[in-house]
């Protein structure tokens, strides 16, 4: 919220970035474990102009206390939790604890730790890094109203044809050469935004965020994949993004909005001639320099009406 200072707009927050926790919660006998480990962001709005203006520190939540909070808050979860329940666990107590706290930004990174199989069994207390993270934002006001999305950042997805870009606009510095047949590779950036609007109004179903979180990731994979046995084409990164937006809105009711940012990141034909020998690698969809930089970057937004994205 802007104030009026001095004759000047004032707008300011504080908060504790990158506070990193695990928590492992044990079965009754001791022998199951399950495990998280998380990367908090808390962002606090609150009446503290005092320590900017007049050097008053009285109404200042130290953003030491935020980072105790979250080893404390971990400490008191018994049963395994969502990252999502975890941020809004967290938005509710500075809201509710602080009088001074109008509003909670609390963003989480889960890093995908994965429980391992071995011999087709899975572990008991053996997990593996994945690569994809998950991700979760919660914005608590005092009210208990709540904005709540979810994420996923990195999910690298290649396919190795049924891709093509054809019909853009030809000027005089156009190289590019119209295909009907690419290799697509992108990494997917995904948000989306539930429609729940308070704190009360969440689902109560144990880890209900966490299989949504896996069951969105499966439909934007699938549909950017297409079946199995010969995959569907795309006619750009363009369609294709739009077609995994639709297909979330379309699945998951409860979410408002999708946001989806996929960098085209380009797998280059290999051709190399000399001059004595003349051609000795001639691409024929087979060899390819795979590049980071410079990548397309196409990002949408998919919305239903109502949302408030
Ligand atoms: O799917 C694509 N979309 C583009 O906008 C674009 N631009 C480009 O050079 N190649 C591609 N591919």
């Amino acid at each position: 919220m802007a104030k009026e200072m001095d004759g000047f707009n004032f707008e300011q927050r504080h908060g504790k970035a990158r506070v990193r926790v695990g928590r492992v919660w044990r079965s009754k006998d001791g022998r199951r474990h399950s495990m998280v480990e998380w990367n908090v962001n808390i962002s606090l709005l609150s009446n503290c102009t005092g320590a900017y203006v007049r050097d008053d520190n009285s109404d200042i939540v130290a953003t030491d206390t935020m980072k105790n909070t979250v080893y404390v808050k971990a400490k008191e979860c018994s049963e395994q939790l969502s990252a999502e329940e975890f941020a809004i666990l967290l938005g509710k107590h500075f809201t509710s604890f602080y009088p001074q706290v109008f509003t909670a930004i609390v963003k989480v990174v889960e890093k995908p730790w994965e429980r391992v199989s071995v011999n087709g069994q899975a572990h008991v207390h053996g997990f593996k890094l994945a690569s994809e993270k998950h991700t979760a934002e919660a914005i608590v006001q005092k009210s208990g109203i709540l904005q709540l999305t979810s994420g996923i950042e990195g999910l690298s997805l290649l396919k190795t044809t049924k891709s093509g870009f054809e019909g853009f606009i030809r000027d005089k510095y156009t190289a590019l050469p119209e295909t009907r047949e690419r290799m697509l590779a992108t990494e997917v950036t995904a948000s989306w935004r539930y429609s729940y609007e308070s704190v009360s109004s969440i689902p109560q179903k144990p880890l209900y965020f966490n299989e949504c979180y896996l069951n969105v990731k499966k439909v934007l994979a699938d549909t950017f994949f297409g079946p199995p046995d010969g995959g569907v084409y795309s006619a750009s990164v363009q369609s294709t993004l739009f077609h995994m937006a639709k297909a979330v809105l379309s699945r998951f009711m409860d979410i408002s909005s999708v946001q989806l940012k996929m960098p085209n990141i380009h797998f280059l034909p290999v051709n190399i001639s000399s001059k004595d020998i003349g051609v000795i690698v001639k691409f024929n969809d087979d060899v390819y320099l795979p590049t980071d930089e410079p990548h397309g970057s196409i990002e949408a937004t998919l919305s239903r009406f109502w949302s408030k994205m």
